[in-house]
């Protein structure tokens, strides 16, 4: 297993596809992004590199900006500046991101075109807090600050982190962080499945549970 000052950020990212989210919140209590961020487009694991957009107004312009800027394995991770009513992330904007490669969207806001983005053919994962019919308009472009440290449901996001979601919820943190968990993380999740085993077989609790 390798030390993490060894792992570059491809080996960390291939390896934290195959942890369990919950486990790496048996190992650190920052970067977990609010529950009311949820999973709402395709059901597969989101894994990739923070790509920021920091939108001060609701411009599509500016959006469609930083999804043509987006590379292969990125995250756009979209701020909406507190606004919880116009959707700035729907049908297009995911193929738009899919083209590009990314590995999904993250947005501190609603989306809108839900079942287009939770479509397994042509949708992408996209994590947000709720849904909505309104959507961003084309403006100027001028009303988004492009890689930024953003603000994501209580994280901070720096472009360059790596983004984690699932079903469980998101995660948000520099790979140093996560390279320092990530073996115990992958300790834990092999030992996981022989705890529940003897659980269900009827072994005693206390020993188990490690209460004495
Ligand atoms: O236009 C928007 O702001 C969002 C949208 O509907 C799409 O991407 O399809
Ligand atoms: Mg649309």
């Amino acid at each position: 297993m390798s030390a993490p000052a060894e792992l570059t950020r491809a080996e960390l990212l291939e390896r934290l596809q195959r942890v369990d989210l919950p486990t790496l919140g048996h190992h650190l209590e920052q970067g977990f992004v609010s529950p009311a961020i949820r999973r709402l487009g395709q059901p597969r694991r989101m894994a990739g590199t923070a790509a920021t957009l920091a939108l001060d107004a609701p411009d599509a312009t500016a959006v469609n900006r930083a999804l043509v800027a987006l590379r292969p394995g990125e995250v756009l991770v979209v701020d909406m500046g507190g606004d919880h009513r116009h959707a700035a992330i729907g049908a297009v904007t995911a193929a738009a991101a899919r083209a590009r490669g990314a590995a999904g969207i993250l947005v501190d806001g609603v989306v809108t075109d839900v079942d287009a983005l939770m479509d397994m053919s042509s949708g992408m994962p996209v994590h947000a807090r709720a849904t909505s019919c309104l959507t961003t308009k084309r403006l100027d472009g001028r009303g988004g600050r492009h890689q930024v440290p953003v603000d994501i449901g209580g994280v901070r996001v720096a472009p360059g982190d790596i983004v984690l979601g699932d079903a469980n919820g998101v995660i948000a943190l520099p790979p140093t962080s996560l390279a320092a968990v990530v073996h115990q993380a992958e300790v834990s999740d092999a030992a996981e499945p022989g705890l529940i085993r003897r659980i269900r077989a009827g072994e005693d609790l206390r020993t188990l549970l490690h209460l004495g």
